[in-house]
C-alpha cells in the first residue's frame, strides 16, 4: 500500500500512523461506507497528512502527493451527483452564488442574480429532470412543497427538521419561499398543489431578520437544507436528505456538478482551494470573491449555521465549512504570526507556533503557488529566515525541531562589538594562518577552490587568556561569514538530553547560512576522550558532532568552518582531533605582544609612561598571558584613584585624577600574578610539538 511507504519515515510514530491508515483504508475499501462516511475518512486522511507533514514525519513531496490524491478522492465524492457514491449539492452552489450579490461588497457584482439563476439553461434542465423523477417516484406522504410553484422538498429525513421549526411559530420561511419561487418562473410543478403544501409547511424559525428580503428568501431554503430538491429532483433530494445530518459534508457545500459549466468552474475552484494547480481553477477566480465573502465567518454558511443553531448547536460548522473558512482566513493569520525579529529579518517559526492536532488550523502541506520568488532558498538571516511558515522550508531544516532552529538563530548567532586583527597582540603566525585559511577563502571562494580549498576544522589551543576567544570574535567580524558562537558547555548542559539535536540543528542552520563559521569555545568539554564512565547523552553529542564534522568535511560545496578553542587540547578525542585539521597553538604573548597590549590599553587612558618604563613593565611581566596583561593594566589604572585617599570620591573632578604612572604598575605587580604555570606551559608546548600545525 503506497501509504505505508510514505508514512514510515519516522519508525516509531510511523507505525502508529500505519495502523491508522490501514484501518481507515479497509473501512473505505470495505464497500459498506456511505458516501458521507467516505468523505469523512478522506478528510480525516487529509488532516493526518497535514499533521504528519507538520511533524516532519513525511517529506514535503510525499505530503503533496498524498494530499493531492486524497483531495481528489474527497472532491470526487463531494462533487458527484451519483446517489450511491456522491454527495452532490449543486443547488446550494447556485443559491449561494445568487445570494452572494446581496452579501458581497459593493465593489463586486456577480453575474448571477436571484432572477436569472433559475433561468439558467442548465438549471432548467435539471429542474425538468428532477420534476420527472419526482413526479414518478415521490410518495405524496413524503413530499412537501414550499411554495406555490412547487419547490419540492424532501423526503422523510427532512421532516424532523421541519417539525423542529414548527415550535417557533413564525411563517417567514413560507413567505420567503414564495418570494424566491416567484422570482424563478420555471420551477417544478409538484403534483400536490402549492396551497395544500403550503398549509402543510410548518412555520419556520426566523433566523435571518438582518438579511435583505431577497436574501432571506433565498437563505431560508438553504438553511432548511431543502434547496437541492427543486434542482435535482428526487434523486438528488434523497442524497440531499442525508446532508441534513449535522456534520455531513454536504451541508453548506458550495461545490458543483461536474457536468455543469458552473460546476466545472467550482470543481476547479475546489482544486485551487486545496492548493492543487489546475488550469480550470483560473476560470473561477472571478467567483472567488463571492465565495469568500459569502463564506466569511459572519455570514458563512448562513444556512447551515442557522440550521445548526436551530438544531441547538450554536456555532456548529461542518468540517468542510471550517476548512473553507480557515482557508479564507489563512493568509492574514499567517502574516500575523510573523513578528519582526531582532536581527532584521522576520521572526519565523517552522511550525513551532502552529498548534498541532486534528483541530488545528488547516495548512496545506504543499508549497504555496503564489509566485513567491524567495521560495527555494531563504537562508540568509537578513533575508527571510528558515522558519517562516509562509515559505517553503529548506529541506535541510525539515528534520530539525523548530524551537532549536529558533534558539540557534536567536541565541547563538553572535552580534558582539567588532574586533580587528590589530586588537589581538602577537600570535602573528596564527593570525596569518587564519587569514589564509578562513578569511580569504570566505571572501574569495572562486580562488580558493580544489586543493586551495579551506580546511573545515580548526583548533585553537593554548593556555587560558591568550586570545583564543578573541580570535574567534575577530573571525566573526572579518570573514563576512555568518557566525555561530556556542560554548560547548551550553550544548552539554543547557539543553540536557537534547544536546545532539542541538548539534544537528546547529549544523543544519549553518548549512543554510553559508558561508558560516561555527565557533565552539571550550570544545574539550564537548569532544573529550570517550571513556567507560561517560554519560550516555554526552557520548551521543560527541558522536553527532563527529558525524556533522565529517558531513561538513565531505561535502565540498559546503562552506562551513568549525573553529574550536580549548585550553585542554590533550583531552580532545583523537577522532575529533583528526577532524580539526589545523591545530594552531596560541601561546603566551611574547615581549612585543605584551608591549602592544600595554601600549594599546594605556593609549586609551590618561597615562604618563615613558618608553623605558613600558619596556620595564614588559620585562617584568614575562609569563603573563594576554588576560593577565589586561588585568595588570586594570589594576594599575586604579592606582591614581587609590592615591586620592584624602579627597572625597563623590566630589572629585576627573581632572584631579593624576595620570597612570609606572609606580602604579609596580604596585599592580604586587597583586597580579601570572595565571599559567610553567608546568602547564610545558604541557602545551609538548602537545603543540606532537599535534600542532605551527612552525
Ligand atoms: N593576544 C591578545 N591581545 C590582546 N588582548 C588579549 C590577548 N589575549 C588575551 N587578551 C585579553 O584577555 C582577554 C581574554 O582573552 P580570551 O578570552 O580570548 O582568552 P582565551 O584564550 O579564550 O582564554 P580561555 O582559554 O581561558 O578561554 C581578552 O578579552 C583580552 O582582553
Ligand atoms: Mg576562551
Amino acid at each position: 500500500m503506497y501509504v505505508s511507504a510514505s508514512v514510515m519515515e519516522a519508525p516509531t510514530r510511523g507505525t502508529v500512523h500505519l495502523s491508522d491508515w490501514q484501518k481507515s483504508y479497509f473501512a473505505i475499501a470495505s464497500g459498506t461506507c456511505t458516501p458521507g462516511q467516505k468523505a469523512d475518512e478522506y478528510r480525516a486522511k487529509i488532516l493526518r497528512i497535514q499533521y504528519a507533514w507538520a511533524n516532519s514525519e513525511i517529506s514535503q513531496v510525499c505530503a503533496a502527493n498524498l494530499f493531492k490524491k486524497y483531495a481528489e478522492k474527497y472532491s470526487a465524492i463531494i462533487d458527484s451527483d451519483n446517489i450511491e457514491t456522491g454527495l452532490n449539492n449543486y443547488a446550494e452552489n447556485i443559491l449561494t452564488l445568487a445570494k452572494c450579490q446581496q452579501n458581497d461588497s459593493d465593489k463586486w457584482q456577480s453575474a448571477l442574480t436571484t432572477e436569472n439563476v433559475f433561468g439558467l439553461k442548465c438549471v432548467q434542465e435539471r429542474m425538468q429532470a428532477g420534476k420527472k423523477v419526482q413526479s414518478s417516484q415521490l410518495a405524496p406522504a413524503d413530499a412537501l412543497v414550499l411554495a406555490d410553484k412547487g419547490i419540492s422538498v424532501s423526503a422523510a429525513p427532512c421532516l424532523p427538521r421541519l417539525s423542529a421549526f414548527s415550535s417557533t411559530g413564525d411563517s417567514e420561511c413560507c413567505a420567503g419561499s414564495s418570494k424566491c419561487v416567484g422570482q424563478g418562473p420555471h420551477l417544478l410543478e409538484h403534483p400536490l398543489s402549492s396551497k395544500s403544501l403550503q398549509s402543510n409547511v410548518p412555520p419556520v424559525t426566523k433566523t435571518s431578520d438582518a438579511l435583505p428580503a431577497s436574501s432571506a428568501s433565498l437563505s431560508e431554503p438553504i438553511h432548511t437544507g431543502f434547496q437541492a430538491a427543486p434542482l435535482f429532483g428526487n434523486k438528488e433530494m434523497t442524497s440531499g436528505a442525508s446532508l441534513k445530518i449535522p456534520g455531513n459534508y454536504s451541508d453548506g457545500q458550495n461545490l458543483s456538478l461536474p457536468n455543469q459549466s458552473a460546476g466545472q468552474a467550482w470543481s476547479g475552484k475546489r482544486k485551487a482551494f486545496y492548493g492543487l494547480t489546475d488550469k480550470g481553477s483560473t476560470a473561477t477566480s472571478s467567483l472567488a470573491p463571492c465565495q469568500a465573502s459569502s463564506t466569511m465567518e459572519a455570514n458563512a454558511f448562513s444556512g447551515n449555521r442557522n440550521g445548526s443553531e436551530e438544531s441547538g448547536v450554536p456555532g456548529f460548522r461542518t468540517a468542510k465549512e471550517q476548512l473553507w473558512v480557515d482557508q479564507q482566513k489563512k493568509p492574514q493569520s499567517l502574516q500575523q504570526r510573523a513578528p519582526v525579529s531582532s536581527y532584521g529579518g522576520v521572526k519565523k517559526s517552522l511550525g513551532a507556533g502552529r498548534s498541532r492536532g486534528p483541530f488545528s488550523k488547516f495548512v496545506p502541506p504543499v508549497p504555496k503557488q503564489d509566485g513567491n520568488e524567495n521560495g527555494g532558498m531563504q537562508c540568509k538571516p537578513h533575508a527571510r529566515g528558515p522558519t517562516d511558515p509562509l515559505l517553503p522550508v529548506d529541506e535541510r531544516l525539515k528534520s530539525i525541531e523548530p524551537k532549536m532552529v529558533e534558539l540557534i538563530m536567536h541565541e547563538i548567532m553572535d552580534h558582539g562589538p567588532p574586533v580587528n586583527w590589530d586588537d589581538i597582540a602577537g600570535v602573528e603566525f596564527a593570525k596569518a594562518t587564519i587569514k589564509e585559511i578562513v578569511v580569504w577563502p570566505m571572501l574569495r571562494p572562486d580562488i580558493f577552490t580544489g586543493l586551495r580549498g579551506p580546511p573545515k576544522g580548526i583548533l585553537l589551543f593554548g593556555p587560558p587568556g591568550t586570545g583564543k576567544t578573541l580570535i574567534g570574535k575577530c573571525i566573526a567580524c572579518q570573514s563576512g561569514a555568518t557566525f555561530f558562537s556556542i560554548s560547548a558547555s551550553s550544548l552539554t548542559s543547557k539543553w540536557v538530553g537534547e544536546g545532539e539535536k542541538m548539534v544537528r540543528a546547529l549544523f543544519a542552520v549553518a548549512r543554510c547560512q553559508q558561508p558560516a563559521v561555527i565557533f565552539i569555545d571550550e570544545i574539550d568539554s564537548l569532544l573529550s576522550q570517550r571513556g567507560d564512565g561517560e554519560h550516555e547523552s554526552s557520548r551521543r553529542i560527541k558522536t553527532e558532532f563527529l558525524v556533522q564534522l565529517d558531513g561538513a568535511t565531505t561535502s565540498s560545496e559546503d562552506r562551513i568552518l568549525v573553529v574550536g578553542a580549548t585550553n585542554r587540547p590533550q583531552e580532545i578525542d583523537e577522532a575529533a582531533r583528526r577532524r580539526l585539521v589545523k591545530r594552531l597553538y596560541i601561546p603566551l604573548p611574547e615581549a612585543s605582544a605584551r608591549k602592544q597590549i600595554v601600549t594599546r590599553l594605556m593609549s586609551k587612558e590618561h597615562s604618563c609612561l615613558s618608553e623605558e618604563e613600558i619596556e620595564l613593565i614588559v620585562k617584568q611581566s614575562d609569563g603573563f598571558s594576554g588576560a593577565d596583561m589586561t588585568q595588570l593594566c586594570r589594576e594599575a589604572s586604579l592606582g591614581p584613584i587609590r592615591s586620592l585617599q584624602s579627597m572625597d570620591i563623590t566630589t572629585i573632578m576627573p581632572e584631579q585624577v593624576r595620570p597612570i604612572a609606572f609606580v602604579d604598575f609596580e604596585s599592580a605587580f604586587g597583586t597580579v600574578r601570572p595565571s599559567v604555570s610553567s608546568k602547564d606551559l610545558e604541557l602545551y608546548e609538548t602537545w603543540n610539538r606532537t599535534f600542532g600545525c605551527g612552525r
